[in-house]
């Protein structure tokens, strides 16, 4: 049984033609964005707005029309996947490292779906470490500053280099202590200058879509 597969499926259930459609990135969503390219080669009508260099390049090899956010009124639904989703239906996100536009779609969209599977169900955020999207600029200043939460941040690397995002910025890992309350550590964390943006989605996402022990379809409305 392909858990993401199902999952990623079914979100596509709520895309109507003459949507404008917030893409996400990862290996959950891609199984939306795939189902999506099936039914738009059937005839669906949908302008899709990608959250990742490699999503635009997965929706352009399915056929996806594409166009950018700033040429859009509005974005009628956002599908993503998440690393970790509490009961309030708050998340972690960029395990992927394309926090930053997924936060700018997710925020932007009028519908914000997460497609999860059991695993990233979770009593408390922080098992998985926040990515937090920094300027390369000044980049050892600004991790003095999150230091200073008590907040333990790694920079990612990749090849021995730092890991670039989609908009030339590095992200830290970073693991917190579970006093901190994530509603408030979403906000001082893009207070510190230097944070681009950081993977808490708080009150963001109106539908999960997961599978209950049995290994149903559930829809959690927030
Ligand atoms: O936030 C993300 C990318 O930045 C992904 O949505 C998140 O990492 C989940 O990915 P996957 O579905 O592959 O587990």
């Amino acid at each position: 049984m392909n858990e993401k597969k199902i999952v990623g499926e079914k979100a596509v259930e709520f895309i109507k033609d003459g949507m404008v459609v917030g893409l996400g990135t990862g290996t959950t969503v891609y199984y939306s964005i795939i189902k999506l390219g099936k039914l738009v080669k059937e005839g669906l009508n949908i302008q899709g707005i990608p959250t990742s260099v490699q999503t635009e390049e997965l929706a352009k090899q399915l056929g996806i029309p594409l166009v950018s956010c700033n040429e859009v009124e509005q974005i009628d639904v956002a599908i993503d996947g998440a690393d970790e989703v509490n009961s309030d239906l708050d998340l972690i996100k960029g395990g992927g490292g394309a926090l930053l536009r997924e936060k700018i779609i997710a925020k932007a969209a009028n519908k914000f779906i997460v497609v999860a599977t059991p695993s990233k169900m979770v009593g408390n955020l922080g098992s998985f470490q926040l990515p937090v999207e920094v300027a390369p600029f000044g980049v050892e200043l600004t991790e003095k500053h999150i230091r200073k939460y008590g907040i333990n941040p790694i920079l990612r690397q990749i090849e021995g280099n730092p890991y670039k995002t989609d908009n030339g910025n590095y992200i830290f890992d970073c693991s917190f202590p579970d006093s901190l309350n994530v509603k408030e550590l979403e906000e001082k964390l893009n207070l510190i200058p230097g944070v681009v943006e950081n993977g808490l989605f708080i009150n963001m996402t109106d539908i999960v879509v997961s599978l209950d022990d049995e290994k149903n379809i559930v829809l959690i409305e927030r």
